[in-house]
C-alpha cells in the first residue's frame, strides 16, 4: 500500500499538480477501487471471457459485474478529478487535466476527441495503467534484493560512489550500469505483463506461414521474449549480468520489452523508468532490505494478470 500511493501520488500531481497524504480517504478509495477492479478482470471467470469471448458471451455475470465496476471508478474520477471547470483559468494551465479542458474549449467540435467521456477515460487509463505496474515492479526489487544480499551491496556501493548522500537524480543512471542492469533485470525476471494487453489485427496478416484474418484477437506474450535463452544465457535465474558486457558496461537487449513493442506500446515506459530508478536507489540509499530471521523467499510469482511477487515479511534496516 504504501508503494501504491508513493506511485499514485506521482500520476495525481502530473494531472491534478497535488498531492495526497497517504492516508487521505480519496487517495485510499481510488487505491481501492483501481486495485478491486484489475482484481476482478483477472478471475478466471473473467480470463476465460478475453480469450473465448463468442462463447462467454451468455455469461452475463462477470461482464456487468466488471462494467459496474469500471462505472463506479469512472464516476469517482469524474466527481473527484475532472470535475474542475469553475477552477479553470487558461492562462495558469498547471496539470493535464487543466490543458485537456482548455484545449476543449478552443476546438470546433470538442465531442470529437476533448470531450468529457474521453477525459475521464484518460485520467482513468493513467491510474489503472500506472499503478500497479510501477508498485509491483518495486515490490519484486526488494524481494529479489532481499534473495540476493551480495547484489543488493553491489548496488549501495555504487550509489555510494556516484550518488553519496544526496538526492538520486535520472542523470545519475548513465554513471551507474550495474545498478541500470539491476533493474532490467528485475524487470525481465520479475515479468509483471505476462500475458501483455490483448491485440487485434486490422487487416489479414501473413505470420510464418499463418494467415491471421482481419479481427483476430492477438495476445502477443510478453514471456516468450523476456524468457528467451537465445537471449539471456540464464533466462530462469536473476543474473543482471544479462546486461553487462565483460568490462561492466551496460548494454541493450533487443528483446527486453516489458512494456511491450511498436506504436502501442506503454505510453508510461519513460515515467516509469525514472519512477523505477529513483525509487530504488532512494530506497538502498538508506536501507538495507533482509528477510526476517529463518523465513524462506519464494521466487513464485503470483497468479494474475499482473504477477506480482508473493507476500512476504521484510525488515528495512536504516543504513546511518
Ligand atoms: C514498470 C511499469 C510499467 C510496465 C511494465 C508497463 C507495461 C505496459 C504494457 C506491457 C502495456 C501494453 C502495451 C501493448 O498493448 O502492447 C502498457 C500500456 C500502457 N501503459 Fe504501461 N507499464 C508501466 C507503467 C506505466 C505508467 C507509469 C503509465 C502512466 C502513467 C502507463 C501507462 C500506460 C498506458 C496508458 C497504456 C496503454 C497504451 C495504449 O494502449 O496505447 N504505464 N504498459
Amino acid at each position: 500500500m504504501i508503494l501504491n500511493t508513493a506511485t499514485a501520488n506521482i500520476i495525481v500531481s502530473i494531472v491534478l499538480s497535488h498531492r495526497f497524504s497517504y492516508e487521505d480517504p480519496t487517495l485510499v478509495k481510488l487505491l481501492n477501487i483501481v486495485h478491486e477492479n484489475i482484481n476482478l478482470t483477472v478471475t478466471p471467470a473473467a480470463m476465460m471471457y478475453y480469450a473465448f469471448p463468442s462463447v462467454m458471451r451468455w455469461c452475463s455475470t462477470i461482464k456487468n459485474k466488471v462494467a459496474k465496476n469500471m462505472n463506479v471508478l469512472h464516476e469517482f474520477i469524474q466527481e473527484t478529478f475532472t470535475n474542475q471547470r469553475k477552477e479553470l483559468d487558461v492562462n495558469d494551465q498547471r496539470n493535464l487535466i487543466n490543458s485537456f479542458l482548455v484545449k476543449q474549449q478552443e476546438v470546433k467540435k470538442p465531442q470529437l476527441y476533448f470531450s468529457n467521456e474521453n477525459l475521464t477515460a484518460l485520467v482513468t487509463d493513467l491510474f489503472v495503467a500506472g499503478l500497479d505496474t510501477t508498485s509491483t515492479t518495486l515490490r519484486w526489487a526488494l524481494l529479489l534484493m532481499m534473495k540476493y544480499p551480495e547484489i543488493q551491496r553491489k548496488v549501495q556501493s555504487e550509489i555510494e560512489k556516484v550518488i553519496g548522500s544526496a538526492e538520486p537524480q535520472v542523470i545519475h543512471r548513465k554513471q551507474m550500469p550495474y545498478t541500470d542492469a539491476v533493474i532490467h533485470e528485475i524487470q525481465r525476471f520479475g515479468n509483471i505483463i505476462p500475458t501483455n494487453l490483448p491485440h487485434v489485427t486490422t487487416q489479414d496478416v501473413n505470420f510464418r506461414g499463418y494467415l491471421l484474418p482481419k479481427g483476430t484477437y492477438v495476445m502477443p506474450l510478453l514471456t516468450s521474449v523476456l524468457y528467451d535463452k537465445d537471449h539471456f544465457v540464464k533466462a530462469d535465474e536473476f543474473y543482471p549480468e544479462h546486461f553487462l558486457d565483460s568490462s561492466g558496461n551496460f548494454v541493450k537487449k533487443e528483446a527486453f520489452m516489458p512494456f511491450s513493442a511498436g506504436k502501442r506500446s506503454c505510453v508510461g515506459e519513460n515515467l516509469a523508468k525514472m519512477q523505477l530508478f529513483i525509487f530504488f536507489t532512494r530506497l538502498l540509499q538508506n536501507f538495507t532490505f533482509q528477510a526476517p530471521p529463518g523465513a524462506t523467499l519464494d521466487l513464485t510469482p503470483e497468479d494474475g494478470f499482473i504477477t506480482g511477487p508473493l507476500p512476504h515479511k521484510m525488515c528495512a534496516i536504516p543504513r546511518v
